[in-house]
């Protein structure tokens, strides 16, 4: 428990003052809650000292309930203050901190670690420490501090009822620190649960169109409710186990609250005890185990807050792909792999000892058969994974030396799967280049042949795409990211099947454009359109994850290959007509 204040006071950096200051505040605000049983103990002990009870006892009585009172209320604001703003700020830096590193972990990252798992932690996970963890260390600080300083008091008060509150609370050990050991397991497992029903509700609406034509409604709907039903009965589970055993903790203090009124009643009635002293025991019974009982009702919570701090840290750990990398300025845009082999995962090679150069300003075709590990040498190159044997260059550096954004800044890229954000045209465009005037938006799109059709749009390059680019074909996305592309204007440039949505018609004016995006830069193009095959300067054969043809389309063309073979596949498909 205390482990976990310390944990968060470790993360959560320069803020751990303002958690101090909530901590003494929540403290102080439940000592001045005292402060009425004291005024009762003077007006008793003057009563019965036989004392009248004068102004001044009054003045001295009012003043501790209601100066109580108004302490009371001003550390609760102060609490409050404190336990938010640290708390919205200390989660808010987590949500930084786990986006910049999600940012920059290599790709494998996502393939090891569930969508489901990653998107509860940035949501459900944070969402918790956000709403709960401040107010949480402050019940559990006050628990403990309380409990020493009560026991200070009431032994010093009358050391023999002080015994029985110790005992009290020696006897809710055991039980407290059993409910710490199952709200780590119920937890633990609640959260696995729950990142389950994350992760089937991120499936079914991303995949609810495949749901939809396949007519799968039904059969999607039952496991998203199966782990929907899961999830409750774990929530369930906490409570099943919970509620006895927070009944039980609760008991102990109870039983222990009458044995301190019965003895203190025996006490007295033997003439050991005073009446006042009698009668503020009496009220201060029902109130002194309070903040040690709170404390074990968020047994779990503080569990759940371990798990959801385990989880932020497994991210926040999680190895960046440029750890070491340093911001290069590149002079020349070359790019060659040396002895190249990667598998993304362990035993399943995809590239085998693949070498090839490709020179500044050139352009290069990769060509070959599905699944051969085309898109994977480009991806090697934006560094999205690291080769695990071999280098890849980029101007005579390689790629391990630069961090992700200077590497990154050389080029542009135009994937198969195009993802626009939910966002208007315009800021999808510039994405890359975020300083780009309007008018460079506007010219970049009309070379990508998309302005006619962003101009035909009610509300122009301020229409507000969805997610994904759900709202768009396409082609109509496909052309935007290739707008991206040549507003960034970087000097290496990665197609992959860009032109591959386009329809015949728009496909001349990309090429075109493609053409002047591409004038003096080196590129790199995964086509199966001859067009663009043909003119390259080298075009590599990728089969099986090996290079197995090297050359200009006119010598490739004379070896019997899979080369002249696809050439000639496309030659004929470029001939065939629909049949009248
Ligand atoms: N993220 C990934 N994790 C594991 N395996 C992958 C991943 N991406 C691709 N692969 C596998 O790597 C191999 C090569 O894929 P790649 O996409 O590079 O082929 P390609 O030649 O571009 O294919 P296509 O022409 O069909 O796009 C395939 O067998 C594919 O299943």
């Amino acid at each position: 428990m205390l482990k976990i204040i310390r944990r968060v006071l470790r993360l959560s950096g320069d803020l751990s003052k303002r958690i101090w200051g909530s901590f003494v505040c929540g403290f102080l605000e439940s000592m001045f809650g005292l402060l009425p049983i004291a005024a009762v103990f003077i007006v008793l002990t003057e009563l019965q000292a036989g004392h009248p009870i004068t102004g001044q006892t009054w003045g001295i009585v009012i003043c501790l309930i209601a100066g109580g009172l108004l302490l009371r209320i001003l550390f609760k604001y102060l609490v409050y203050r404190l336990q938010s703003t640290a708390g919205f700020e200390f989660v808010a830096r987590e949500r930084i901190a786990l986006g910049d590193r999600l940012r920059n972990v290599p790709m494998g990252f996502f393939h090891d670690n569930s969508m489901g798992d990653i998107t509860a932690t940035v949501t459900t996970d944070l969402n918790f420490l956000e709403n709960y963890s401040m107010h949480i260390l402050d019940k559990v600080t006050t628990g403990v501090l309380s409990m020493i300083v009560m026991a200070a008091c009431i032994l010093t008060f009358d050391w023999r009822i002080g015994l029985i509150f110790v005992a009290g609370i020696l006897l809710s050990f055991p039980i407290y620190s059993f409910m710490q050991r199952k709200g780590k397991d119920l937890s633990a497992k609640r959260q696995k649960i729950q990142s389950e029903a994350v992760a089937a509700t991120l499936e079914y609406v991303q995949g609810i169109s495949v749901v939809k034509s396949f007519n799968m409604c039904d059969k999607n709907l039952s496991d998203i409710e199966d782990a929907y039903e899961k999830n409750a009965d774990a929530a369930y589970d906490v409570e099943r186990v919970f509620t006895p055993l927070n009944m039980t903790y609760s008991l102990v203090f109870r039983i222990a609250a009458c044995v301190i009124m019965l003895f203190a009643g025996i006490l007295a009635a033997h003439g050991d005890l005073s009446f006042a002293n009698l009668a503020v025991i009496l009220i201060a019974s029902f109130t002194i185990f309070n903040p040690i009982e709170v404390m074990g009702q968020m047994t779990t919570m503080i569990r759940t807050m371990d798990a959801a701090l385990d989880r932020v840290e497994r991210i926040k750990k999680a190895k960046k792909i440029d750890e070491d990398g340093k911001n290069i300025v590149l002079d020349s845009f070359d790019i060659a792999f040396q002895h190249v082999s990667f598998a993304y995962e362990n035993g399943n090679p995809i590239l085998k000892d693949v070498s090839f150069s490709i020179p500044q300003g050139s352009m290069t075709a990769i060509v070959g058969p599905s699944g051969g590990g085309k898109t994977t040498i480009t991806r090697l190159i934006a560094r999205f994974w690291d080769v695990q044997e071999g280098s890849i260059t980029v101007g005579g550096h390689n790629v391990k030396e630069f961090t992700c954004d200077s590497l990154l800044e050389n080029m542009s890229m135009v994937f198969q799967n195009v993802y626009l954000f939910r966002d208007t045209i315009e800021n999808n465009i510039k994405f890359g280049c975020p300083d780009a005037t309007h008018e460079q938006v506007v010219e970049a799109a009309k070379k990508a042949c998309c302005h006619d059709f962003i101009s035909a749009l009610p509300q122009g390059y301020d229409t507000v795409i969805g997610e994904g680019g759900s709202t768009l074909s396409g082609g109509e996305k496909q052309r935007i990211s290739i707008a991206r592309a040549m507003l960034k204007d970087a000097p290496i440039i990665l197609l992959d099947e860009a032109t591959a949505s386009v329809d015949p018609e728009n496909e001349v004016h990309l090429q075109q454009a493609i053409s002047a995006l591409v004038k003096n830069k080196t590129l790199i193009v995964i086509a199966h359109r001859l067009s663009t095959i043909r003119d390259a300067d080298q075009i590599l054969v990728v089969d099986n994850g090996k290079i197995v043809e090297k050359g200009v389309h006119a010598e490739l063309i004379q070896q019997k290959g899979i080369y002249q073979n696809f050439w000639n596949i496309r030659q004929r498909a470029r001939d065939w007509k629909l049949a009248k």
